[in-house]
This record gives C-alpha cells, sequence and structure tokens, in this order.
C-alpha cells in the first residue's frame, strides 16, 4: 500500500492568523482535503500559537470524528507538559515528537536519541497507555534506529529537510535520499513503522516512495499549502495521492 498523506495544517493557520479573521479557514480546508482523499490531518501547535492555534484543536477533532471516521488526527510537537495534556485532551490518533526550541522558526532536526532516551522513554510510555500511536522525529541515521526502538515508541518519522532542499541538485538529493533509505531499512528491520515529512513536494515523493516501498505515512503542509493557492485544495490533494502513488 502507499503511503497514507496526512495534510499538515500549520502553513494555513499562519496565513490566517495575519489577520484577526476566521479565513483562510483552518477547519474547512482540513475538510476539502480529506474529502479529496486525504488520510489525515496534521498540526504542530508551538507555545507562541503562531501556527495552530489551540482553539483550532477541538475543531478539527470534530471534523474527523463527525465527517471523516476513517481519517487520522496527528499532533506534532516537543513533549512539555503542556503538550502531553493537550495530547490528552484532543485524543489524536498519532503523536509526533519533535525536538523543537519554542523560538525556532521551524523543526530542523531529528532527536538525538543516545543523549535524550532517558527523557524519551517515560513520555511514550504515557503516551502508549494513553492509546496513541507515537511517532518520533528522526534524523536520517541508521546507527541511531536500535535507540529510538528502545524508547517504545511504534514509528520513527524522517526529517527529510535536506532532502527536499535538494530540489536543484539532483546527485546530492540522490545521496539524501539513500540516507533516508537505509535510515528506513534499519528502523523496518528493527520493527519500526516509518513516516516521513519536511519539504516534500509533488516533484521529490515519487522517488522518495519508490526507495521507501513500505513508508506509512508522509506528512505534508509547506508544498502542499503552496500549491493549493495555485490548483485549489481538493486538486492538490488529488496530485499529492497520486505523487504517493495512489
Ligand atoms: C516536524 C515537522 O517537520 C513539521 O511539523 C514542521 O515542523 C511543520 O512545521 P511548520 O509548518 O510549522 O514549519
Ligand atoms: N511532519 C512534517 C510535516 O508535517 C510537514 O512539514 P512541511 O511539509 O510543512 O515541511
Amino acid at each position: 500500500m502507499p503511503a497514507k498523506l496526512s495534510v499538515n495544517l500549520n502553513a494555513i493557520a499562519m496565513l490566517r492568523n495575519r489577520r484577526d479573521l476566521p479565513w483562510p479557514s483552518v477547519t474547512g480546508l482540513g475538510r476539502a482535503a480529506l474529502a479529496a482523499g486525504a488520510h489525515g490531518l496534521t498540526v504542530h501547535p508551538r507555545p507562541d500559537e503562531r501556527h495552530t492555534r489551540l482553539s483550532d484543536l477541538p475543531e478539527i477533532r470534530a471534523l474527523i470524528d463527525d465527517e471523516f471516521p476513517q481519517a487520522e488526527f496527528n499532533i506534532e510537537g516537543y513533549p512539555t507538559e503542556d503538550f502531553l495534556l493537550l495530547v490528552e485532551k484532543h485524543q489524536p490518533e498519532q503523536v509526533t515528537l519533535v525536538p523543537d526550541d519554542p523560538a525556532q522558526a521551524t523543526s530542523d532536526h531529528g532527536w538525538n536519541f543516545a543523549e535524550r532516551s532517558t527523557f524519551l522513554t517515560p513520555i511514550v510510555k504515557r503516551l502508549k497507555k494513553g492509546g496513541f500511536r507515537v511517532s518520533l522525529f528522526s534524523d536520517p541515521e541508521p546507527s541511531q534506529v536500535s535507540a529510538a526502538r528502545d524508547t517504545g515508541a511504534d514509528r520513527i518519522e524522517l526529517y527529510t529537510g535536506p532532502y527536499g532542499s535538494c530540489h536543484s541538485d539532483s546527485e546530492k538529493a540522490r545521496k539524501e535520499l539513500e540516507k533516508l533509505g537505509k535510515t528506513a531499512d534499519a528502523a523496518i528491520a528493527a520493527g519500526l513503522a516509518v513516516n516521513a515529512g519536511h519539504d516534500l513536494v509533488v516533484a521529490n515523493l515519487p522517488a522518495l516512495a519508490k526507495r521507501i516501498p513500505g513508508l506509512a505515512e508522509v506528512s505534508i503542509g509547506h508544498g502542499l499549502t503552496a500549491d493549493a493557492l495555485e490548483y485549489g485544495m481538493a486538486e492538490t490533494t488529488r496530485r499529492f495521492l497520486r505523487a504517493c502513488g495512489w
């Protein structure tokens, strides 16, 4: 089965937040993506609420529960106590833990599992006990996979930023893709499922999907939102689904 597509609503929220007005509608565009076949919605709320606001979360949860019960809600973020309480309140199907500093413009690296396993392991245990699937944001580094697995997480999400930034250098893209592929191979062999995300676009998805046939899910926001401005959300979702192999 091709990788499932979870549409990240952060970029739409950031556009809305330019004004104190309710458009573009985060929930409305989430609905359009799900109606066009997306498998889920992702948000990455940060403490300053510059992207998704806390008030968006109950609306997205209700959208999925009431209209698309087969879809999944994925909440990403740094696991502070506030973040964990947020997750427990809004009951996403998946939680993706990301080692973000609050001041960071966007996510730009995965966890250092060797250094942070003592921090992560009890958090993963708490989330799993709560019934959430847990994914850990990971650099494309095969040697880190066993420490990631030892935290008890279900999945890793490969940080694809360096691959995504190679759009004009095919040789560099090939090397980055191979690092992602080797890390995915090691993760799948260790019993972890593999997600991927950051700077994925229609042009770079097919090669990623081909190199990692077992890829479980991609979460995509920035590039998908850029295309939605040009083609509309429904057509854009269909284009990204096709690029994943659907
Ligand atoms: C973990 C990850 O790569 C995404 O969640 C990314 O952080 C999206 O964030 P922004 O769209 O807020 O930059
Ligand atoms: N987890 C990655 C994600 O949700 C989207 O990242 P991007 O497509 O906005 O770079």
